[in-house]
């Protein structure tokens, strides 16, 4: 019986996915999924969703592997089923370069992505102001066709929806025994994190179908990846920055600098831009703490802050959360229900 009400507060990516594992593995969790803009307004929705990512530095690398790996295979088995063009996630091939040669060669990932190895000199050659690069295959996910996807897997499970606006976590109503926390920015008001802070990104969508490889700059600052549609071309990464808008100077050196990389991009026709704000943190937050709710003390289960990482790391920060909420049910609620 469903005698556990929860609230998932947050719709983006981090959001739907932890509702999804919530509502597929604890079945006495009636999950409600609330949020103020679900997909495709979402910034989860106009990430180029490859999978990547850099060190957070206070996280244990194996916890850091145990994220990427859980989301890899989840995904890989999305890209590699019958529902890879509904859910839009397929494999990417490419190669991310160096103007210096890294101290670091090998990425905490190298071993979980497909076939990672250095490039070779021969390869290097279309490449003249890089000197050392890596050259394997990761997955792509396109969370404008992913995020409706698991909604949809979510609602199958037994997931209610509703979108509104909160002030505070207490918001929720006094109606959940357990809030999950996945509000990204949002978090800084609504935990009043004072750590999280927007790291501005803006991409551009060209028309360029010849391009079959990624090419990512090992800087974070150039990017260009070919996907279902269209090619993503980026971008930046400015701490602190709230603007929304195109900024007209960053598209030109978005198409100066990708055009360096990928000389045939002059032909690309520039088909949109767009500016998301990442979820800035030093490290994701995954933690339990308590609420007061409706004349109740609740627990509430963080899981936000994951920077420019959230689409790779989504599905195993989802599962950690599930464990935390595991522990939860078993620590304090069953007593009282
Ligand atoms: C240009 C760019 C490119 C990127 N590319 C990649 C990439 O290639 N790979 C990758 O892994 N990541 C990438 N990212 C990062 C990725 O987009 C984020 O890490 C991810 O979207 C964070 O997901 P989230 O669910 O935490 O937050 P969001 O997608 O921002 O979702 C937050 C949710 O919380 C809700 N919410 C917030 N406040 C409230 C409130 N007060 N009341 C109700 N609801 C609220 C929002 O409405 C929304 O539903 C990129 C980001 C940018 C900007
Ligand atoms: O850095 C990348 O390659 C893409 C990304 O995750 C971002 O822009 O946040």
């Amino acid at each position: 019986m469903k005698n556990v009400r929860v609230a998932v507060v947050g719709a983006g990516v981090v959001g739907v996915s932890t509702a999804v594992c919530v509502a597929e593995t604890l079945p006495s969790c009636a999950v409600t999924l609330i949020a103020e803009a679900f997909s495709p307004d979402t910034t989860s929705d106009g990430a180029a969703g490859i999978l990547f990512a850099a060190e957070f530095p206070d996280v244990p690398i194996a916890t850091q592997r145990r994220w990427f790996k859980s989301s890899f295979q989840h995904l890989l088995a999305i890209a590699q089923s019958e529902h890879a063009p509904e859910a839009g996630v397929t494999m990417s091939s490419g190669w991310q370069i160096f103007k210096e040669v890294p101290e670091n060669q090998k990425p905490f990932w190298w071993d979980l992505v497909i076939g990672f190895r250095t490039m070779t000199h021969e390869e290097l050659r279309r490449f003249p102001d890089h000197k050392f690069g890596q050259a394997f295959t990761t997955l792509k996910c396109e969370c404008r066709s992913y995020l409706p996807w698991l909604q949809r897997r979510f609602r199958a499970a037994g997931g209610r929806v509703e979108q509104r606006r909160l002030s505070s976590l207490q918001d929720v109503g006094g109606g959940f025994h357990l809030v999950v926390n996945c509000s990204g920015l949002g978090s800084r008001v609504l935990a009043g994190d004072v750590q999280m802070e927007p790291v501005r990104g803006q991409v551009l969508q060209v028309e360029a179908p010849w391009l079959q490889h990624f090419i990512r700059d090992g800087d974070g600052k150039t990017y260009i990846y070919p996907g279902i549609r269209s090619v993503t071309i980026g971008g930046t990464r400015q701490a602190g920055d709230w603007r929304l808008q195109e900024d007209r100077t960053d598209t030109e050196g978005i198409l100066e600098r990708c055009r360096q990389l990928e000389p045939s991009l002059a032909r690309a026709k520039v088909l949109s831009c767009w500016v998301g704000l990442r979820p800035g943190r030093r490290n994701p937050r995954l933690e339990r703490e308590w609420l007061q709710l409706g004349g109740r003390r609740v627990p509430v289960v963080h899981n936000y802050g994951h920077g420019g990482w959230g689409v790779t790391l989504a599905w195993g920060t989802a599962e950690h959360a599930v464990e935390l909420v595991r522990q939860s049910l078993r620590e304090n609620l069953q007593s009282r229900l």
